[in-house]
């Protein structure tokens, strides 16, 4: 990548603090990041470094204190949160450690709800969701609801909801930490040929170096800062 390439997201001095009793904790402390188009970076770091807080500011479900989050060239920094709600829903995709599926609904209509929030139509909508669906094998699974599902699939059926509203960038937290080995390996599997085949940007916290080593860079906070990571 060089300066010339647009990057999709920016994070430009971000201080993040959360009040603790009296004292201040600062978590971000002049956090510094560029993520660039089909850039699938690992955030690797140990627990309360901020990993979360930084997913969270990023994807514009929290509002730094000081600094600015710049997605696809656009400062976020002045944007209503009506603006910001209707940005974080067309660019980004999360994904978490816990696969947050609605119980009552089916597989599919999970996946579409970011679009349906986002009044697409529903037809275009459940097609593209079955396609994603079926590329993570669960074309057998559209019609179940979450509760029959085992957990490897709930978390392909949580990573094809983030995917199927077709992201900029998308932003995962321990995406496969709650499966078995065997399965989080499958599942992350899927996960990056999917990413990779769509060409999104990604930024991916995990706690296990070896899926961290699969990534195209690996970064880490320190002091609140991020900084390059060796494994
Ligand atoms: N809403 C909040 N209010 C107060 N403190 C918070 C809040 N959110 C996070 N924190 C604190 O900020 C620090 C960073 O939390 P964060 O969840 O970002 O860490 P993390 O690196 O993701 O940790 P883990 O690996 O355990 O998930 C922690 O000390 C946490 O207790």
């Amino acid at each position: 990548m060089n300066n010339s390439t647009q990057a999709v997201l920016e994070l430009k001095d971000v201080h993040v603090s959360y009040k603790s009793g009296d004292e201040q904790l600062e978590v971000l402390k002049g956090a510094d990041f560029t993520l660039y188009p089909g850039e699938i970076v690992a955030l690797v770091a140990p627990s309360g470094a901020g990993k979360s807080t930084l997913l969270h500011v990023a994807g514009l479900l929290e509002k730094p204190s000081k600094g600015e989050i710049i997605i696809n060239e656009q400062n976020t920094a002045k944007l209503s949160e009506r603006e910001r709600t209707v940005l974080r829903l067309r660019s980004v995709g999360f994904v978490y450690q816990f696969h947050h599926l609605l119980p009552e609904f089916t597989a599919l209509e999970n996946v579409i709800m970011p679009q349906m929030i986002d009044k697409k139509s529903k037809a275009i909508a459940s097609k593209k969701a079955k396609e994603w669906l079926e590329k993570f094998d669960l074309g057998h699974r559209v019609n179940h609801q979450p509760g029959k599902l085992s957990g490897g699939e709930k978390q392909r059926v949580a990573i094809t909801r983030a995917l199927a509203n077709s992201p900029y960038i998308l932003l995962a937290d321990e995406p496969t930490g709650n499966l078995d080995e065997k399965t989080s390996d499958h599942v992350f599997g899927l996960l990056l040929q999917a990413v990779r085949q769509e060409g999104l940007a990604a930024l991916i916290v995990t706690h296990n170096n070896e899926l961290a080593s699969r990534m195209d860079r690996v970064m880490t906070l320190h002091e609140g800062k991020i900084v390059p990571f060796t494994l």
